[in-house]
């Protein structure tokens, strides 16, 4: 696992956007995994950026979804997929047909989730997943005790994670309790995993990710499993790592152009 501290999350967008348009030049029909919540909103602006400099092309990307509310009209301005459609496909230009995510609205969930998993399938795989944290250490919305090696399947939220969604909603009563997320086994598929997590409530969350036992009580420790994951931080949300000199230090000595 790489561990890169930024200064500030601006700073965390753009190097998750230049490994995300790296990759575009490299593969145009890139599939980018991502992810909702506050904090990926700087790499998706630092994105857009790019693409309108002409540095990553998005014609042949496609976009995939890591978790959907249950019971959502997918017109809900909070639905993951009104989120997305409004946070990346239009401002990066991307068709809706280049979109691939569960149906929150079905009355068959598990038949929404084999499809979804069979759809990243055919896909070829998620290219590069980029991640936030809940404060509990959940990845996508696999709450702790997830098993490490779940697939798409439907989740109930934890009281925390309900009460951290309330600012997106009117009040706490209109946040779905269940949800359909890829599990962990499904997300540690993607062979780019790119966690981004900042400011001091991630601070826990973070060390407990890098620093603590793999357990399912701390989902994204998962990540340790992987042979290519890269935890992106800010100061804040690095501020209990205890071995946070030696992985400034380590990436300080990277070559620039290497990336992450
Ligand atoms: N399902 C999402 C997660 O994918 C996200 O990482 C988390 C943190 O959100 P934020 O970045 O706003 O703190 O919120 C939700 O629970």
């Amino acid at each position: 696992m790489e561990v890169v501290i930024v200064p500030d999350a601006e700073a965390g967008g753009e190097l998750i956007a230049e490994a995300m348009a790296a990759l575009l030049r490299r593969k145009p029909g890139a599939v980018l995994g991502v992810a909702t919540g506050s904090t990926p909103l700087p790499v998706y602006r630092a994105l857009e950026a790019k693409v309108r400099a002409g540095e990553a092309g998005v014609t042949r990307a496609r976009i995939a979804q890591l978790d959907e509310y249950v019971g959502l009209p997918a017109e809900h301005p909070e639905s993951y997929r009104s989120v997305l459609r409004r946070e990346v496909l239009e401002p990066l230009g991307i068709s809706a047909d280049a979109f691939l995510g569960p149906d929150g609205t079905t009355t068959d969930v598990p038949a929404a989730c084999a499809a979804y998993e069979a759809a990243l399938t055919a896909a070829g795989g998620v290219d590069l997943q980029l991640l936030g944290i809940g404060t509990d250490g959940h990845i996508g919305f696999n709450e702790p005790c997830s098993s490490l090696a779940s697939r798409t399947r439907i989740k109930t939220l934890t009281e925390q994670t309900r009460v951290d969604n309330a600012r997106f909603f009117d009040d706490i009563s209109q946040v779905p309790h269940h949800v359909i997320t890829q599990g962990i086994g499904t997300i540690l598929e993607a062979r780019h995993l790119v966690l981004l997590a900042t400011g001091e409530g991630k601070a826990d969350a973070v060390a407990a990710t890098v620093e603590g036992p793999v357990a399912a009580v701390c989902p994204a420790s998962a990540l340790q499993l992987h042979a290519h994951a890269t935890v992106v931080v800010d100061e804040a949300a690095a501020s209990k790592l205890k071995l946070a000199e030696y992985f400034r230090h380590t990436f300080a000595a990277k070559p620039s152009w290497q990336g992450i």
